[in-house]
């Protein structure tokens, strides 16, 4: 059971072409399903600590997955039923739905036991589950005290991350070969419980993966504050989400913060090292700026939009964040050739990008593409994508971060990271990272004042 972090992230169409790939030699799909069900047995022997173990299988190949795994338990000594939906129907499930050897029970009369194997359906589900499939499945999870999904839970579209029909929680889902979108992607990814990768020996190359630990920039014996990153966060109508963003900025590493506002710019207000002027077009043109972020507090007047024109004409790697993505078009993204990253949340997205109508992942890569910037496209499922298709997929760090001023630590974090010199889908990628990582750090609860202090300890 190996944890997700960094792995390649495949659709169920890349998988079936890995699988094609591994079948070289004597790799036949046959024996990919016995290493397939024999590591599922390992991991629910490990899980189950000796409680009966029922196993649902299905029709398909997850079926067969699920019908190995069972007599592989039963020689181990565990207590073990299996029922299932209907009969086998793909060859490699019929072969091994032989191995087991005691009686197929109906799902639909089928007892509860303490430990339920899920293995009905898994990349192979094209439609919604039978009522009859959902309600079996319902009862006998709630009656469970643990419920482990083989591959995926039952009911879940494997690319898109949309539930089909009616799929109960899960504790524990074991993702064979590579984690799927639908692993990572919400809803689905909120009833798979903790998701764990079954290598099975297929090698897997993808241009997705999942967040991982990034390298990040540190300074040495030759940093001094501009090049350890100096970032501009220019201000606009409501300065407390754009202080926020300058907190988050120096607390994740920045050497020097200029925070450009208007008004009564004034030098005593904490925190201190915050660096504070008054907004001009020319403070942009400083060339140590490694970065600037424009948004967070912006507004949407006259006044803003002069603001964007003006960071965009800068030739500074932006980070742009809340209004400024209501007051920026896309075809002004698409002909600006600097570094950018931009950080919509869903209704930013939808705003410029309009509705996602297939799946989060294509979307984001698309808006990359358009636009020519990294897309952080935020939310309990952060997918990062850059506009030469790779993408980052970010599994949820903490639900207490949807509350007011997260997004504008998060778009500090990144400024701070882009003029450290980090390239921007790395720079992205290092700022969702501090950013989930303080979010697990502050607990329940916290407020985003909290959360911009807490990258200084997470930084590592
Ligand atoms: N990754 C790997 O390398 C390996 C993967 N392996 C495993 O294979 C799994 C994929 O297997 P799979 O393709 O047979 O799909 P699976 O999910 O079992 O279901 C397909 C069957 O269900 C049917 N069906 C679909 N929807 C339905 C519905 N709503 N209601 C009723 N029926 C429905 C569909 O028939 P249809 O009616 O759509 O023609 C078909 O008969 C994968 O998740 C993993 O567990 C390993 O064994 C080997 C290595
Ligand atoms: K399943």
């Amino acid at each position: 059971m190996i944890p997700i972090d960094g792995l390649a992230v495949l659709t169920a169409a890349e998988m079936r072409s890995a699988e094609q790939a591994a079948m070289i030699g004597d790799v036949t799909e046959a024996s990919l399903m016995d290493r397939a069900g024999a590591a599922i047995a390992q991991a629910v022997a490990r899980l189950a600590a000796g409680r009966e173990v029922l196993v649902l299988c299905g029709p398909g190949n997850n079926g067969g997955d699920g019908y190995i795994a069972a007599a592989e338990l039963k020689r181990r000594g565990l207590a073990v039923r299996v029922a299932a939906s209907e009969a086998p129907r793909s060859d490699d499930a019929r072969r091994v739905a032989a191995f087991w050897p005691d009686a197929v029970e109906s799902l639909e009369r089928a007892e509860p036991a303490p430990v339920l194997v899920d293995a009905i359906f898994g990349t192979g589900l094209s439609r919604s589950p039978s009522a009859v499939v959902e309600h079996a499945l319902a009862r006998l999870t709630d009656a469970a005290w643990l419920r482990i999904a083989v591959d995926l839970p039952t009911g879940i579209a494997t690319d898109t991350g949309k539930v089909l029909g009616k799929t109960p929680r899960f504790d524990v889902t074991l993702a064979l070969g590579a984690v799927k979108p639908s692993h990572v992607l919400q809803p689905a990814a909120s009833l798979m419980g903790q998701v764990r990768l079954l290598d099975i020996g297929v090698p897997t190359k993808s241009s997705a993966r999942i967040l991982a630990r990034p390298i990040l920039p540190q300074p040495d014996a030759t940093s001094h504050k501009y090049n350890r990153g100096m970032v501009a966060i220019v201000a606009g109508s409501m300065s407390g989400a754009s202080e926020l963003a300058a907190l988050a900025t120096l607390r994740a590493g920045a050497g020097y913060v200029l925070h450009l506002a208007s008004g009564d710019v004034s030098a005593s207000a904490a925190p201190h090292a915050i660096v504070r002027r008054n907004y001009t077009a020319d403070a942009l043109n400083e060339d140590r700026i490694g970065a600037v972020v424009i948004g967070p507090g912006l507004g949407r007047n006259d006044d803003a939009s002069d603001r964007l024109e003006a960071a965009l004409a800068s030739g500074r790697p932006l980070v742009i964040d809340g209004d400024a993505l209501r007051l920026v078009a896309v075809e002004t993204l698409a002909a600006h050739d600097g570094r950018k990253i931009l950080t919509p949340h869903g209704g930013e997205f939808t705003h410029l990008f309009g509705e996602v109508t297939d799946d989060k992942l294509s979307a984001t890569r698309r808006a990359a593409q358009q636009s020519g910037g990294v897309v952080v496209h935020k939310g309990a499922d952060t997918v990062i994508a850059a506009p030469d298709g790779r993408a980052i997929l970010c599994p949820e760090a903490s639900p207490w971060l949807s509350t007011a001023g997260t997004g504008d630590v998060l778009a500090g974090a990144i400024g701070a990271m882009l003029a450290a010199g980090l390239e921007p889908l790395a720079a992205a990628e290092a700022g969702v990272w501090l950013h989930a990582q303080a979010a697990r750090a502050c607990g329940k609860a916290f407020i985003a004042d909290d959360l911009a202090d807490a990258l200084s300890a997470v930084r590592g």
